[in-house]
């Protein structure tokens, strides 16, 4: 089994409990309850380069990266760094994370908000509305070609913006073929959990020429953020590198800087 569904097996079981608790009819209530979803389109689409800041607790490549006691403080000093949207890992596991960190920042938080999870399944798109997520992650990867539109259509109906991540060329051209807006190119493998930054570089080429591009994982340097960008990154997403710094406004702001300079 990869690393990829072995995480799965573990999302399907804590959803499993949640669901138990409150059921689909009712989460499908509080979806259309939720305070209205931000759209992270004009500000990634806006010229220079746009940062998704990651709350993440650990990872299975790296373990353990930070405590973060408070989330809303570390996702308030993104945004005052110049983050346009805040990504909040909620799987469990494997990356620490939980609804209730989703739920503390978007209170205090005024950038669109990505739960950022292993989606399979309606009840997570449906149960990250209601807990006010934005965006929601769709991995290319762990889905079959009916789920992916299912789940992808599912999304734009609650007004969600789907980030659609891919890895291979095979992975860009169905994403592509939903239309996708957002797509983002992992360069870490889910299944070897290995980092590549030349896999952005790669396969690029391949997204369509509309959507809005993001690089995602493996970005720890301003030259790192430098390369993707001429690379055509609109958007890097990154989480080690801001998390396990101990002044993250100043990470993203120097990251944004060394991005346009090198492309100026
Ligand atoms: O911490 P990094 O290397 O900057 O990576 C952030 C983000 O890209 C990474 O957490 C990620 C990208 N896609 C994912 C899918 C699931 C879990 C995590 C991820």
């Amino acid at each position: 089994m990869s690393v990829l569904d072995d995480i799965i097996v573990g999302v399907r079981a804590d959803m499993a409990v949640r669901e138990a608790a409150i059921g689909l009819d009712e989460l499908v209530d509080r979806a259309f309850a939720a305070p209205e979803p931000r759209d992270p389109l004009p500000g990634f689409r806006a010229p220079g380069l746009s940062v998704i800041a990651e709350v993440k607790r650990s990872s299975p490549s790296k373990g353990a990266l930070a405590d973060i006691p408070d989330p809303e403080e570390l996702a308030l000093a993104y945004a005052a760094g110049g983050a346009a949207a805040i990504s909040v890992l909620t799987e469990r596991r494997r990356f620490g994370g939980s609804l209730d960190d989703l739920v503390r920042i978007r209170s205090r938080v005024d950038r669109p908000i990505l739960r950022k999870d292993f989606t399979v399944e309606p009840y997570q798109i449906y149960e990250a509305r209601a807990h006010g997520a934005d965006l929601v992650l769709l991995i290319v990867a762990a889905l079959d070609d009916a789920t992916l539109e299912r789940l992808y259509t599912l999304s734009l109906e609650l007004g969600l913006t789907p980030l659609v991540e891919v890895h291979t060329p095979d992975e860009a051209r169905r994403a592509a073929g939903l239309g996708a807006a957002l797509i983002g190119i992992n360069n870490r493998n889910l299944k070897t959990l290995t980092v590549d930054l030349g896999m952005f570089e790669r396969i690029v080429p391949l997204v369509p020429a509309g959507a809005v591009k993001v690089a995602e994982s493996g970005i720890l340097t301003a030259g790192d953020a430098a390369r993707v960008r001429s690379a055509g990154a609109d958007v890097i997403l990154v989480g080690e590198a801001l998390v396990t710094h101990d002044n993250p406004r100043v990470a993203i702001a120097e990251l944004i800087a060394a991005a346009d300079a090198g492309t100026r």
